[in-house]
C-alpha cells in the first residue's frame, strides 16, 4: 500500500505520491544541474569542502515521503504550526543522513511549504504555479512572520537579519515566493520555450535568482560585499544572454570559480531553483517553442 493512502482524505493518495516525487526530482534537478555559482553539483564541490554529491543524494533519500506528507497535511488545512513539526522531523532525517551537515534546511522549509499548498491547490484542480505561491502566503504568511519574531535560535539567518536587516527564507516564503514567481519561473520558461535544455534554462533561472536575492548564506559567509559581487556577476551573465548564448557557457563556468575562489555559496538560491523547477512541473507541460 502507498504510504500516503493511509493519511489522505481530501487529496488523493496519487496526487500526494506525485507531489512527492515532484519535490524529490526537483532537488536531484538542482544537484545536476552545472554550473551553479559555487554550489554542489555532480562535477565538484563548488566553495564547499564538509560536502560532495554523495552527501546531497543521501540527504534527498531522507527526505523521501516527507513533501507527500506535507501535501496531504496542506490538503487537511493544517495550521503553520502542524506543518512545522512535520519539517522538524524531516530536518533531524535530513542532519541524521548527512551526519551533521546542512544540506537542505532551506528547502525542508520551502520547498515543503510549497508541496503543503500544492496538495491543498490539487483538492481544488487548480494547479497553477501563482496559485500555490500565493497560498502560502494567505493560509500560513501571518504565522510564518510571527514564529519568526518568537525565534530565539541563533541561526545563520538569524545572524545577518540581526546585522544587516536582511530579510531570508521566512520572509521569502510568507510574501509568496516573489523572487520565484517574478523572476526565476519567467526566466525558466522564457528559456525552454526558446528552446534552451533543461540544463542552460535552470542556469539561467539560477542567475535570474542570484541577481535578486538577498541570499543569507552569501551575507553569513562575506557580508554585503560578496551580496553585492555576486548579483553583479549574475547581471553580467544574463546581460550578455545567459547559459545558452554564444560563449555564455564559458561565461558560466567563469562565475563558478570566481564564486568558488571567494567561498562564495548561494545556497538559498539553490533551494528557490528547486522550488522554481518543482511549481514548473506541478503546473504541466511545458509551452512549446
Ligand atoms: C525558518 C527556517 C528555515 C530557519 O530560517 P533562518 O533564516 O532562521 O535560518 P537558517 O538556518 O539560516 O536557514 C535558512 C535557510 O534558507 C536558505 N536561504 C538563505 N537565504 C534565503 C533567502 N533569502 N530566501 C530563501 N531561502 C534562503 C538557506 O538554505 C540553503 O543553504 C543551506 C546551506 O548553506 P551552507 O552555507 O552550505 O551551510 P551552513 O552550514 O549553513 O553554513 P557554513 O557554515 O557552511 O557557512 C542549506 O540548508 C540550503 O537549503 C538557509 O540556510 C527553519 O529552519 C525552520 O523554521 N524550520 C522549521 C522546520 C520546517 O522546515 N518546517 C516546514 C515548513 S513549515
Ligand atoms: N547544490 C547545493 N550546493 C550547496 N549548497 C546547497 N544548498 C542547497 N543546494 C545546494
Amino acid at each position: 500500500m502507498s504510504p500516503f493512502a493511509l493519511r489522505t482524505r481530501g487529496l488523493s493518495a496519487g496526487e500526494a505520491a506525485r507531489i512527492d516525487a515532484l519535490a524529490v526530482e526537483a532537488l536531484m534537478r538542482e544537484l545536476v544541474c552545472y554550473p551553479k555559482p559555487g554550489l554542489v553539483s555532480l562535477v565538484d564541490s563548488g566553495s564547499h569542502s564538509d560536502m560532495d554529491a554523495s552527501t546531497f543524494r543521501r540527504s534527498i533519500a531522507a527526505l523521501e515521503g516527507y513533501f507527500g506528507e506535507m501535501a496531504d497535511a496542506g490538503a487537511e488545512r493544517s495550521s503553520f504550526r502542524e506543518l512545522n513539526a512535520i519539517g522538524r522531523r524531516a530536518e533531524a532525517r535530513m542532519f541524521a543522513a548527512t551526519h551533521g551537515i546542512n544540506t537542505h534546511r532551506g528547502a525542508v522549509f520551502s520547498l515543503g511549504l510549497l508541496a503543503a499548498a500544492a496538495g491543498r491547490a490539487a483538492v481544488d484542480e487548480n494547479h497553477e504555479a501563482a496559485r500555490v505561491c500565493r497560498l502560502v502566503a494567505d493560509h500560513w504568511g501571518a504565522e510564518i512572520r510571527m514564529a519568526g519574531a518568537a525565534e530565539r535560535e541563533a541561526s545563520h539567518g538569524a545572524r545577518v537579519r540581526a546585522r544587516y536587516g536582511a530579510p531570508g527564507a521566512r520572509e521569502e516564503a510568507a510574501e509568496g515566493f516573489p523572487t520565484v514567481i517574478g523572476h526565476a519561473l519567467p526566466a525558466y520558461r522564457a528559456k525552454r520555450a526558446a528552446g534552451a535544455s533543461l540544463n542552460d534554462a535552470m542556469v539561467d533561472a539560477f542567475f535570474a535568482i542570484v541577481a535578486v536575492l538577498e541570499d543569507n548564506n552569501l551575507l553569513y559567509r562575506g557580508g554585503p560585499e560578496a551580496l553585492r559581487r555576486a548579483q553583479e556577476l549574475a547581471l553580467d551573465v544574463l546581460a550578455r544572454g545567459g547559459a545558452s548564448a554564444p560563449g555564455g557557457r564559458e561565461r558560466a563556468e567563469a562565475v563558478h570559480r570566481a564564486f568558488t575562489a571567494a567561498r562564495m555559496s548561494p545556497g538559498g538560491a539553490a533551494d528557490l531553483l528547486a522550488a522554481t523547477v518543482f511549481l514548473a512541473a506541478f503546473e504541466g507541460p511545458e509551452p512549446c517553442a
